[in-house]
């Protein structure tokens, strides 16, 4: 099976936030992911992780102002140095987390922005983050995410995704491939699997089921098969990353929600 994180962004809303890593060690995961830990001392973070014998494997740097509907600044021409602040605070959050990833949010094209300045603006800020982020032995990730989830997000793409890795050909800027994301925009998502893997640009992996985005074990994805395709792919090629479980439970907040949602994984 493949190595299972808990996002806690999404998993455990029935929980505080600094409860959920307790519900999650309880449930068996050893690995948690979530979007942006920064209400949180980085320090208090820790030791829930160290109390709970957890590992991070990812999260966000900050997106800009989410509240005014921000989500990233890596695309956006003029706010390089808000970006850079980004990238220096999630390195700082990576460093006591001791977290080997950060994912790095493109954010949303602006109405009537052109494209190639927005492209090129991306490209900019992807390279110098990549850059301070080897320096502190980190890697970065980029997403391609529906915009149907959310409308204008710049990068949505799998195949464009991969080809800004490949043309900044930075060893520690990758892919993070969400098979949710993946399924809306473009599916084939087995055939992707098999195809992206042993190029060593996926840094990361995150599912749910497709349209609802919730447990692993309904809807249109057939996620027994994608595990066992991505059992075996992993293990032809040696790629040994997480697959963050990024999903909503079923149930929603109420209690004991996302354990009993968590047959898929006992199976
Ligand atoms: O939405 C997703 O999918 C993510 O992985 C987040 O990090 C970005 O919203
Ligand atoms: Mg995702």
């Amino acid at each position: 099976m493949p190595r299972f994180a808990a996002n806690l962004t999404m998993l455990y809303n029935e929980h505080n936030f600094l409860d959920r890593f307790a519900a999650a060690a309880q449930d068996g995961f050893c690995a948690v992911e979530f979007l942006f830990p920064y209400e949180q001392a980085a320090k208090d973070l820790a030791l829930r992780l160290q109390d709970n014998g957890l590992q991070q494997v990812l999260f966000n740097a900050p997106p800009g102002d989410w509240a005014a509907g921000e989500r990233g600044l890596a695309c956006l021409p003029g706010r390089e140095a808000a970006f850079r602040d980004s990238m220096e605070r999630a390195l700082d959050y990576a460093h006591t987390l001791q977290c080997p990833r950060i994912h790095v949010m493109a954010g949303l094209a602006p109405a009537g922005a052109d494209a190639s300045a927005l492209r090129a603006t991306y490209l900019a800020n992807l390279a110098w983050a990549a850059n301070a982020a080897a320096a502190a032995g980190r890697e970065v990730l980029i997403e391609p995410i529906n915009q149907r989830d959310m409308p204008g997000y710049f990068l949505n793409r799998q195949d464009a995704a991969h080809a800004i890795v490949q043309e900044l050909n930075a060893p520690n800027l990758k892919v993070q491939f969400d098979l949710y994301h993946c399924q809306v925009v473009e599916g084939d998502v087995a055939t992707k699997i098999r195809h992206y893997l042993p190029t060593g640009r996926v840094g990361h992996m995150q599912m749910a089921s497709v349209p609802e985005r919730h447990e692993p074990d309904g809807g249109e994805l057939n996620y027994s098969y994608l595990f066992a395709v991505l059992d075996e792919v992993s293990q032809a090629c040696g790629w040994e990353g997480w697959l963050g479980c990024e999903y909503r439970p079923r149930l929603g907040a109420v209690a004991g929600a996302t354990s009993q949602g968590l047959g898929w994984m006992r199976g």
